[in-house]
């Protein structure tokens, strides 16, 4: 893989490129001081529409800066940009800055890009969609969402629909000792609880095809008429990405939708960023052999965390729990 490739994948902050001759570095250019801040909102063939000031009103679209050269910019960042800003038609703006990213999730290399490329960065929780039935919930996929949201730095909110066809209580038991805080919804009810949840913040959202997404995103976006089944309906591949988009929640917060992504990239999240996410293990995972992958005997016979459960100074589920999510973590089936 090219060197510049690589960059592109982990770069999460754009730093001014170190020139070619003997300027010091700490020599910042205060470059575009009078930038005008602004969010991404959607990506569209080298366009980026964004809302100048955070305000979904004022919508502005920009190209990339000559300056930035290939640096990822994606829906989430926040960004500075100078030129026209008016946001009236035909005009463009220029995106000169990306500030430094708060958490992301990147979307899982597939046949056609085999990068794991960033596709929201800096949404505050994701909500991970799942029916209670029909079709009947994966914890598999579920448990790779946990770990995409503990290595990214997102609040992970399990929000689990068609609660008219089941009973949530076995789904929610099953994820207690992580203490994900659900939501649980059905078509024929105001999704009360989970707007209370999403104001005011930026949340990604994440489900296969045929949980209710759309269904969900039509209650709490009454004016962005997602039409229901619309991937499928236009007849697009399985394997057709649809760029993440954002879109406003009435008062204030981002809903981001992810559409076409179906599982997300963890091939760079190691054992030891899941066991970070769980506290009263960190420490005991420093005594592990060194490459310790923390499963627990056989694969890992030597695996320091069983003592903190012997010693009484974690309960026994939060280690089943933690285990599963490291092992989710190895299959790559979303
Ligand atoms: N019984 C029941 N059915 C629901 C509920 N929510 C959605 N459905 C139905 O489930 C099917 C799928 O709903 P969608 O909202 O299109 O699901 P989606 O996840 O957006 O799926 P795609 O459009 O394929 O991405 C539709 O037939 C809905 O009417 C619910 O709370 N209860
Ligand atoms: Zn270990």
């Amino acid at each position: 893989m090219a060197r510049s490739d690589w960059r592109e994948l982990d770069e999460s902050d754009v730093r001014v490129r170190p020139g070619k001759g003997t300027r010091p570095r700490s020599k910042r250019r205060p470059a575009h001081a009078d930038a005008t801040p602004a969010m991404v909102t959607g990506v569209d063939r080298g366009r980026w529409t964004c809302a100048a000031e955070g305000d979904p009103g004022r919508v502005v679209t920009a190209m990339r800066a000559r300056e930035l050269g290939r640096t990822p910019v994606v829906v989430g960042d926040n960004v500075g940009l100078v030129g026209d800003v008016s946001g009236k038609p035909d005009t463009l703006a220029r995106i000169v800055r990306v500030e430094e990213r708060s958490s992301v999730l990147r979307r899982t290399a597939d046949d056609t890009d085999p990068y794991e490329r960033i596709v929201v960065a800096n949404a505050e929780q994701l909500l991970i969609v799942t029916s209670l039935a029909d079709p009947e919930p994966r914890t598999g996929f579920i448990d790779r969402c946990l770990v995409a949201c503990y290595a990214g730095g997102l609040e992970p909110v399990l929000c689990l629909t068609k609660a008219d066809l089941a009973d949530p209580a076995e789904l929610l038991a099953s994820y207690a000792d992580l203490a994900v805080p659900a939501v649980v919804t059905r078509y024929d009810k105001q999704p009360g609880g989970l707007l209370d949840r999403l104001k005011g913040r930026v949340s990604a959202l994440v489900g296969h095809s045929g949980v209710g997404k759309s269904t969900l995103v039509n209650k709490l976006l009454p004016d962005a008429d997602l039409a229901t089944g619309r991937v499928s309906s236009v007849g697009k591949g399985r394997h057709t990405s649809v760029a993440a988009v954002a879109l406003p929640l009435p008062g204030s917060g981002w809903v981001v939708d992810t559409p076409g992504v179906r599982s997300f990239g963890l091939a760079h999240i190691t054992a030891d960023d899941i066991v970070s996410a769980f506290p009263e293990f960190a420490e005991a995972a420093e005594e592990c052999p060194s490459g310790c992958g923390h499963l627990g005997p056989p694969e890992d016979p030597d695996c320091s965390l069983d003592d903190v459960v012997t010693r009484g100074d974690a309960k026994p589920g939060r280690l089943v729990s933690l285990r599963r999510l490291l092992a989710s973590r190895a299959g790559m089936e979303g």
